[in-house]
């Protein structure tokens, strides 16, 4: 039985080793498409598996166009992953969809992803949802924070969350402090999308017109909290920090910039939990979690994280919250009830504050519990030596209030995406056996 176990540890090791030596072949090797045949067959391999995916748009073209190695002839296997991982990630606005957009949606939200890995109609549904007519709008139903709620055509309910800061706006002060950044969370939207965790719901950036969109399907308590200043349009709605004109948001003129975050289908009930690595939010008074360096093996013991995915679901969540900056998550809440129904990383309205801090402390679940999912690993490899911030830059390109993110937050991601795999690389040689997880878990 020991001996089992000791060729299991044993392939695994082998199998780490193997994936890291490759991605580094892989990242140093040059292709010399010197000749034209070395070009058609290297062209030819990308276009098969390109039109596997989406045939709506060419790798050639896009090689040709904004990679100058490439029309040097000198291309190298790191161009490839982008490419690969831009053309797979890419929206297509026009995908034809079988039913609703809000019924496709729906039909993919499962036990453990709220949409699928393969998805060619997200971009239709997220183009749906930054166009389609606006029926009514209300408060926000739930949460602290400034928003509106609005029912468009067709019955889909989405969450309007407005536009606070310019994009090169920086939050100093508290990791967890000011107002909800919307667009981060349609950058954490999609990078929560580009490291395949698939828990997040769908997030667009949407421009609406104050007076032609909301006002007239306004119920009569949002539109009283609506104002003026200087011809444009404000209103501060209701929830525990909305009081009045010194707490409101105004439009740029009647034009209000927001993201709209889809409503997960009513049959899916969330759950509340408080997160064990909470903040004591209180100056000067710390957490259980920064006291004691031994705290995950207390919290490993206990229901639900003594067996189950609901500890490596937190592990995931920080990596995402670490990346984002998002050092606000109090709280979790799984789609569903059972001790497996998934940790959701909903709301990352808290998030791309400040590109020139890194949060360390956000990463607790990592450093302290020293595992993760083998597969969140795999795809956090993928993604380094900036990949991760090409991909998304490429994706969040297509966003209607692109740009989403400045230069320095996509910076960020790359060097926080080194830490964490640093952090990684440190269990791993503490304690090899016991950190890489099986993906079920
Ligand atoms: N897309 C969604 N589908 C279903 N429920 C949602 C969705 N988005 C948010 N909710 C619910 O509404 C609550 C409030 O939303 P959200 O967390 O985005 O607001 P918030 O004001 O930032 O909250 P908080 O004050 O907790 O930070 C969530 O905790 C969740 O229960
Ligand atoms: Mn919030």
């Amino acid at each position: 039985m020991r001996k089992l176990q000791l060729w299991k540890v044993a392939i695994l090791a082998l199998a780490i080793v193997w994936l890291f030596v490759s991605y580094k072949i892989l990242l140093g090797s040059k292709y010399s498409l010197h000749s034209n045949a070395a070009n058609e067959d290297r062209i030819g391999y990308l276009q098969d598996e390109q039109s596997k995916k989406d045939n709506s748009d060419s790798v050639v073209g896009r090689l040709g166009g904004d990679n100058q190695d490439f029309k040097n002839g000198n291309w190298t296997m790191r161009d490839a992953v982008i490419a690969e991982l831009k053309s797979k990630y890419r929206l297509n606005f026009d995908f034809p969809l079988q039913d609703t957009p809000w019924e496709v949606a729906a039909q993919w939200v499962k036990q453990r992803e709220i949409h699928p890995e393969y998805a060619p109609e997200l971009g239709s549904i997220l183009h749906a949802l930054a166009t389609q007519k606006i029926v009514s709008a209300d408060f926000g139903i739930k949460g602290t924070q400034l928003k509106m709620s609005v029912i468009l055509e067709g019955g889909q309910m989405a969450i309007f969350k407005p536009k606070w800061f310019s994009r090169d706006h920086v939050i100093k002060g508290s990791p967890y402090g000011g107002a909800d950044r919307h667009n981060g969370e349609i950058a954490a939207f999609h990078l929560i999308r580009l490291l395949e965790f698939r828990r997040a719901p769908l997030v667009v950036g949407r421009r609406v017109s104050m007076k032609k969109e909301i006002m007239p399907v306004a119920t009569d308590r949002l539109l009283q909290t609506f104002y003026s200043i200087n011809g444009s349009t404000c209103f501060y709605g209701r929830c525990y920090y909305c009081k009045d004109n010194t707490t409101g948001v105004c439009a740029d003129g009647d034009i209000m910039e927001g993201a709209l975050v889809m409503w997960l289908p009513k049959q899916w009930k969330l759950k509340m939990y408080k997160h064990p690595w909470a903040r004591s939010y209180h100056k000067g008074k710390l957490a259980r979690w920064e006291k004691d360096p031994e705290y995950c093996d207390k919290v490993k013991v206990t229901e639900p994280y003594h067996s189950g995915p609901r500890l490596m679901d937190l592990v995931d969540t920080c990596i995402i919250d670490y990346l984002v900056g998002n050092a606000d998550r109090h709280l979790i809440e799984t789609l569903g009830t059972q001790s497996d129904s998934m940790v959701t990383m909903i709301d990352n309205g808290k998030s791309f504050g400040n590109p020139n801090h890194d949060e360390f402390s956000i990463l607790a679940p990592l450093y302290q519990c020293c595992r993760i999912r083998y597969n969140t690993w795999e795809k956090l490899l993928i993604m380094q030596e900036g990949v991760l911030s090409q991909v998304l830059r490429s994706v969040l390109k297509q966003d209607p209030i692109s740009p989403v993110i400045s230069e320095p937050h996509l910076q960020a991601l790359d060097r926080r995406l080194k830490t964490i795999l640093e952090q990684v690389q440190a269990c791993l040689q503490k304690n090899p056996k016991n950190v890489l997880v099986k993906d079920d878990l």
